[in-house]
């Protein structure tokens, strides 16, 4: 029977080798057959370390890894070859074309010629295939490098922050072009991001990651879930001060920014006695009202 998870970790731990901490706890990663999994997480998480211990990139410490089925340890090269992959900045000949580029790597893989145009055709830079990389707009540089992951028609595609550095246009395109590796070329994707708000439209499913240790893993759905569990009072106030110590004793608060202050974990009724509260407490109000947390305020909460 054909496993259900593409690329499967059980309890994957890492240690650098000068680092004073842990990096990695008992990673258990489950990426479904044909999903497009956003691995997320503050800065310094570790999704980099993880993504460079799935390519073999840093030696595995603890804990095993399974790709397509197979142990990766027992079947290292097999596995790899039909995995693409860019992590951290693209390694790209800038004083060469596109094509050229492609054409290096082309020949290490053994592919036809014709495998060029087509790669240059789904990422969307046919018209720039000859132009010099050094030319190129780093939104192409990211095209370019997807272009060179595709070019051995690999089944998995491993994207370490594709949107980063992205103007708000390079984003969504980079968005629209994932959605059709994954709908129309049926690449299964993993990629990582540290803002959820950029891959929440693409992910079908998410790992969250903090501090080394999934904080959760599942569908958008079960995010949305633990979304509707999270509804939390938005209040805009003159003076955050005073409102958060007015709520503080009596209320979970999160002060957002210098007008935002959010009340977690609030029923419906507890609303009237707040506001009452705060008002007796010279509170300024501009706004007030529950609302369901964001991909982004779920995220907050899943990562603090
Ligand atoms: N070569 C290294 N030696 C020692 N520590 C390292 C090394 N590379 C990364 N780290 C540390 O490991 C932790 C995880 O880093 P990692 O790059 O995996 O995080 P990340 O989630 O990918 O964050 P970012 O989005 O900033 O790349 C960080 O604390 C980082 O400082």
């Amino acid at each position: 029977m054909e496993e259900p998870w593409i690329i499967e970790t059980r309890r994957l731990s890492y240690t650098f080798a000068k680092a004073s901490e842990q990096t990695l706890f008992d990673i258990n990663l489950q990426v479904p057959r044909g999903s497009v999994y956003c691995f997320v997480g503050p800065n310094g998480a570790g999704k980099t370390t993880t993504l460079r211990l799935l390519l073999g990139l840093l030696r595995s410490q603890a804990g095993s890894i399974r790709i397509f089925g197979r142990d990766f340890f027992a079947d290292r090269r097999k596995i790899l070859s039909q995995i693409g992959s860019f992590i951290e900045q693209p390694s790209l000949y800038e004083h060469l074309t596109g094509r050229q580029n492609l054409e290096v790597y082309r020949l290490t893989y053994g592919r036809e010629r014709s495998r060029i145009e087509e790669v240059l055709k789904i990422t969307d830079i046919l018209d720039a295939g000859n132009k010099l990389v050094r030319a190129y707009s780093l939104g192409m540089k990211q095209r370019l490098s997807i272009a060179l992951a595709l070019l051995n028609d690999p089944e998995v595609l491993i994207l370490d922050e594709p949107t980063n550095g992205l103007d708000p246009q390079g984003i969504v395109d980079m968005r629209v072009l994932i959605q059709e590796l994954s709908g129309t070329y049926g690449k299964t994707i993993l990629l990582s991001s540290h803002l959820l708000s950029e891959v929440e439209k693409v992910a079908t499913h998410f790992g969250v990651l903090r501090g080394g240790k999934l904080q959760f893993q599942g569908t958008k759905s079960e995010l949305m879930i633990r979304r509707s569990q999270n509804t939390v009072l938005r209040l805009e106030t003159a003076d955050v001060q005073k409102a958060m110590s007015a709520l503080q004793e009596r209320f979970e608060t999160i002060c957002l920014d210098e007008t935002f202050v959010l009340v977690k974990h609030i029923a419906r009724e507890q609303v009237p006695e707040l506001t009452r509260h705060l008002v007796a407490s010279g509170v300024g109000i501009y706004n007030i009202g529950l609302v369901h947390e964001n991909f982004e305020e779920t995220f907050f909460h899943l990562t603090t």
